[in-house]
Formats: C-alpha cells, structure tokens, sequence
C-alpha cells in the first residue's frame, strides 16, 4: 500500500474531527467569535514562521532533488501566498506586534512546533517532510470541502477558505504525495513506520490546534490547587 493511502486511513479521525471542529463549523456559517479567529491567526503567525523555516532547513538538507525542488516551493509559496493573506488579515483586524508578543505561545502550538521540529533533527527528511505534509493536505481538504458550500458571511473567513482552494496548493499537495510514495517505497521498514508516526502524530496536532484556539488555551499558572 501506498504511504498516503495508508496515512489517510490511519489520520482518518482527525481529519474527519477537523470538519466537523466547531472552529471550522463555525468558521463557514459566520458564527465563529472573531476573538476566537485572533486567536487562532496570533497562535498560527508563530507556527507558520517555523514552518516556513522548516521546510528551508528540510531543503538545505536533503539529497533528493525533487524533494528539495518541492520544499523550497513550498517555502517559497508560504511567504508569498498564506503569509501574505495573514499579513492582510493582521493589518484589517489590527492585530499588532505587541499584541502578538504579548500572547504567550499556547502549549499545543509549541507542541506542534516541537514536534515537528524533532523530526527534523531525531531522523531523516523523508521522516521530516511526513511530518509537515498534513499542513497543506488537511487545509486543502477542508478548503476543498468548505468550498462545496455556501460561502461564510463573514469576509474574513471566507478569505481564509478560499486561500485553501487554489490550484497551486491542490498542484503541491499531489506533488508532495508522489515524492512521499516514492521515499516511503524505498525506505527500511524502521523508517516506514517512523514515516506514518510523524505523519499521525501531525494530524493530531492539526485536531488539538482548532480545539487550542477554540477554547483559547492558556498554560496553567501552577497554582491552581491553592486554597
Ligand atoms: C496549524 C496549521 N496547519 C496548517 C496550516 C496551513 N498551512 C496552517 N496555516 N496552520
């Protein structure tokens, strides 16, 4: 079996939880509290920062030029394309450069963060690029889906679906997936599975991180067991 037929089955719960997440649920219909959707966009500006640092040190990195062909793209359209819109959504909303700094990193982004970053340096890059693949795959289905609906009445959230429906991402993901099948066939059995890990254990994170911003996550302050 291929690696993304076998990630899909295996990712299946969060990918099918994240449709049906409040946050996106919300999202489409309009309702979702814009405080809520802050958020989400001040949490999301520090993992897609590292994610687009990610994909450059993958890149540096690694023997397989088509692998590396498709990094640098994908790192390149990052800060041309969604860091952009976010830039944009920053600017509408008036979210500021103190306000970003003053929100702390909640536990699931770092998380996510470190964990992708873990793969990076504990394996290889085919293990890497398992990892960051359910970023653009899972935005791109929900795009995809959310697409299918009426559009949200709120023009912020429609925005943020519609950068999820662009042919160059849906042209990315399919990329992606042939250079993964191709690296999964040729790795050991042992990186097999570390390959299908770091891929589940993304598209958990990518479950918590709707759940991290719904309910706006904070870190606990350690004393709240005091009387
Ligand atoms: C957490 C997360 N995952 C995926 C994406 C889509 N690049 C994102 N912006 N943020």
């Amino acid at each position: 079996m291929s690696f993304t037929s076998i990630v899909r089955k295996e990712a299946a719960p969060y990918w099918q939880g994240s449709l049906r997440h409040p946050f996106i649920v919300q999202l489409q219909a309009g309702t979702l509290p814009e405080e809520i959707f802050r958020y989400y966009l001040i949490q999301d500006h520090y993992y897609l920062r590292h994610f687009r640092k990610l994909h450059q040190i993958v890149a540096d990195h690694c023997q397989d030029q088509e692998l590396k062909a498709l990094m640098t793209l994908s790192a390149t359209g990052l800060k041309d394309g969604e860091m952009i819109v976010r830039e944009q959504f920053f600017e509408a909303l008036k979210i500021t450069a103190a306000e970003v700094r003053a929100t702390p990193i909640a536990p699931t982004t770092d998380h996510y963060v470190a964990h992708m970053y873990r793969q990076l340096f504990a394996d290889n890059p085919a293990i890497a690029a398992a990892g960051l693949y359910p970023c653009a795959w899972l935005y791109g289905d929900i795009g995809m889906a959310l697409s299918q609906q009426p559009a949200s009445p709120n023009p912020y959230y429609q925005r943020w679906i519609e950068t999820y429906t662009m042919a160059e991402l849906q042209d990315e993901i399919q990329m992606m997936g042939t250079v993964l099948n191709r690296l999964y066939a040729a790795s050991s059995a042992e990186d097999q599975v570390k390959m299908v890990q770091a891929f589940v254990r993304s598209s958990q994170l990518e479950y918590h991180f709707w759940e991290m911003a719904y309910r706006k996550e904070q870190w606990l302050r350690g004393d709240e067991y005091d009387e």
